[in-house]
């Protein structure tokens, strides 16, 4: 990294989440510089760039990740390309900010940790945004300072609006649920052993053979029990909440809505569309972090073991959905790289 200078990225995968990073990094993060994207539908390439000023399109992925002019990278194309392109970086010796999940896979995330380990340093952030949400780091700061004594259950709430048409029923909780469970490895500071997956009954709105809702049960190390509900067809919009049960009291994440209206006999508030507008601070706050990280040399935010960590989860539970039984969550031994 040259000292005192912006850090020159590069974005690959200028999809829905890519081009917002684009956007958010060129207009809104301090000492951040996008120099090139890249994505394999030139037109969305060119889409996300349109009015940013001078940022180049590069044809293959691995040529943004070895050219001279990009310090680091950011990762934000389809799941089953990031174990190649974090890898890529890793060889590179630059560091990079990968979208969730860091793989499809606990033996692909393992792959990058072992990289990462071989390395001897860390490159490696996931982008596990809610770690930035104000609400959660609220939450985060209350448990710490005993405000509620002792963590006894985690309530989750994650609903979207509407998925694709047969999204596989898998992909709700690697896809979706995978945001809780790195929020509650992250606010308990321990691991989850084991999960359970309850289908309740279908809803009729699903369009194709998703099994929509879904509920999970994990337990952590300690005994704290942490439900989701995942409904991803629910129709009305974004909603994501949390409620921690503590020994003395709760502390609730809500939808951070700005406006309540009151008219008619009637108060309320709006709720949001998508995850771009309910983590829009997460996601810039993420990326701010993540630049002022790379300037001084430091990784931050979620490791490549807090990725693989969640994936294992994950694929516990996608087991417990299959079989309809508990399935006990497989991890290996930490490596002392992320010890702290
Ligand atoms: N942190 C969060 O809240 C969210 C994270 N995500 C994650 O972000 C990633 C991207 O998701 P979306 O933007 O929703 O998908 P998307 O489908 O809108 O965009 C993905 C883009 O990657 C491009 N692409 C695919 N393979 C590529 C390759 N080998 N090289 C270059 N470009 C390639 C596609 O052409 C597409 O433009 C996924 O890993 C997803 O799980 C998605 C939504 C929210
Ligand atoms: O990562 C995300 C999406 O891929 C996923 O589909 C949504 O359920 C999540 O809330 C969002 O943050």
């Amino acid at each position: 990294m040259r000292s005192g200078m912006d850090v020159r990225i590069g974005v690959i995968g200028t999809g829905v989440m890519g081009a917002d990073h684009v956007r958010t990094l060129a207009t809104s993060v301090r000492r951040a510089e996008v120099v090139a994207v890249s994505d394999l539908d030139q037109e969305r390439a060119r889409a996300a760039v349109a009015g940013l000023g001078d940022i180049r399109i590069v044809e293959k992925p691995t040529d943004l990740v070895a050219a001279e002019d990009v310090d680091a990278v950011v990762v934000a194309s389809h799941d089953d390309t990031h174990e190649e392109l974090v890898l890529a970086c890793l060889d590179a010796g630059k560091p990079v900010l990968c979208e969730k999940p860091l793989t499809p896979t606990s033996d692909g995330s393992l792959r990058i940790v072992s990289a990462e380990r071989d390395l001897g340093r860390r490159l490696v952030s996931v982008g596990f945004m809610r770690r930035y949400d104000p609400g959660y780091v609220a939450v985060k700061d209350a448990l710490r300072q005993g405000t509620v004594d002792a963590p006894l259950m985690l309530h989750c709430v994650h609903r979207n609006a509407e998925a694709r048409p047969n999204l596989p029923s898998s992909a709700l909780i690697a896809g979706s649920a995978i945001h809780e469970i790195d929020v509650a490895r992250w606010l308990f500071e321990e691991e989850i052993t084991r999960v359970t997956v309850h289908r309740p009954r279908r809803s009729g709105r699903v369009v194709g053979e998703t099994s929509d809702p879904l509920l999970l049960v994990m337990e952590t190390t300690s005994g704290v029990l942490v439900d989701v509900e995942v409904f991803v067809n629910a129709q009305y919009g974004y909603d994501v909440r949390a409620e921690l049960v503590g020994e003395t009291g709760t502390l609730s994440v809500d939808d951070p809505a700005a406006v309540v209206l009151r008219t008619t006999r009637s108060r309320s508030t709006a709720v949001v569309q998508d995850w771009r507008d309910r983590f829009a601070d997460a996601y810039r706050l993420e990326l701010q972090d993540w630049v002022a990280g790379v300037a001084v040399g430091q990784q931050r935010g979620a490791t490549a073991w807090d990725g693989y960590a969640a994936t294992a989860v994950a694929e516990a539970g996608i087991r417990a959905l299959e079989t309809g039984s508990p399935s006990t969550v497989h991890l290996e031994p930490r490596p002392s790289l992320y010890h702290d």
